[in-house]
């Protein structure tokens, strides 16, 4: 009996390139970290080593490298930098049928009034996915590492109990957690300004983690993505995914001393993991737009 090869994909992963505009003042700087993955005609690099249709990986480097000098109007923002890779891929190179370029984008805030100094921002990352097949462009942006707190606000209680639940109901609590968000963009044009449109969505989600009054993580996600769609008429869905961060209030009767709801511990693991995709009616199949890797 025969073996098939299944899927397969290959391509340069994390090309970290950092771009600068030296020819305006104050200087501007863009921080990319790159990935690349490619499928189509290309399999006999598996099967039988013959690497005839095997575009290397270090050319892909080369070539987001010398496309960060060569276009530097797309460099400027992380989506259209993805859209150019991925077509240049798909155009040039006749046996890639499919091309999905992956960016992590960090940001630099100036240094207090200073023409070229910068300090990295940690608030998030920014990260976008171009998928491009002959005829077809999926587009979606995202964000990781965005930690956001509230002191108050948020209640966990009436929740179904079994022979080993023991959690205290609770109507006042700390709510805290780490969004991880992907969101597609129909149609692939997406719009005018990516950076704005980030912005929208950024403010979107913080916004509402803020001022919604929480009954469980679960329903705060599901207004939060309810607010990007609002925000972003050209979002057709958001995944978000986001760690319940638990603070457990601490016990220090034994130091004489009493604890109403001041003094917790910030416990890293295990975590409650609340996930889930939100969806505009009518909205079309994202197709390969998600899902890095062997997923699709
Ligand atoms: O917002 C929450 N959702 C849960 O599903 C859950 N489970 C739990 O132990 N704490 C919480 N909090």
């Amino acid at each position: 009996m025969g073996h098939l090869l299944g899927h397969h994909q290959y391509g340069k992963a994390e090309i970290r390139v950092v771009r600068l505009f030296r020819d305006s003042d104050p200087h501007q700087i863009v921080d990319y970290n790159v990935s690349v993955a490619v499928s189509g005609d290309i399999g006999e690099t598996w099967l039988s080593g013959d690497n005839s249709a095997c575009l290397t990986t270090d050319a892909m480097k080369n070539t987001v490298n010398a496309f960060a000098r060569s276009q530097p109007d797309a460099v400027r923002q992380p989506e259209e930098f993805a859209r150019v890779l991925a077509r240049h891929f798909v155009e040039t190179v006749p046996q890639i049928g499919t091309a999905r370029v992956s960016i992590e984008s960090y940001g630099w805030d100036r240094l207090a009034g200073h023409p070229h100094a910068f300090a990295r921002s940690g608030r998030l990352v920014r990260t976008c996915s171009v998928v491009r097949s002959s005829d077809e462009e999926w587009v979606t942006s995202g964000l990781r590492d965005l930690v956001v707190l509230k002191t108050t606000d948020s209640e966990f209680w009436g929740f179904y109990t079994d022979a080993y639940t023991t959690l205290p109901p609770t109507q006042d609590r700390i709510l805290a957690t780490a969004v991880t968000a992907q969101w597609w963009h129909t149609p692939a044009e997406g719009p005018q300004d990516w950076d704005a449109s980030h912005l929208a969505v950024v403010d979107a989600l913080t916004e509402t983690f803020a001022g919604h009054h929480s009954l469980a993580l679960q329903q705060t996600l599901f207004a939060m993505g309810e607010a990007v769609l609002d925000a972003a008429k050209g979002v057709a869905e958001i995944r978000l995914s986001m760690p319940n961060k638990h603070h457990f209030l601490l016990d220090l009767s034994a130091f004489g001393l009493d604890n109403p709801g001041e003094v917790f511990h910030a416990d890293d693991r295990p975590y409650g993991l609340i996930e889930g995709t939100v969806r505009r009616e009518g909205a079309g199949e994202p197709g390969p737009a998600y899902d890095p890797g062997q997923a699709w």
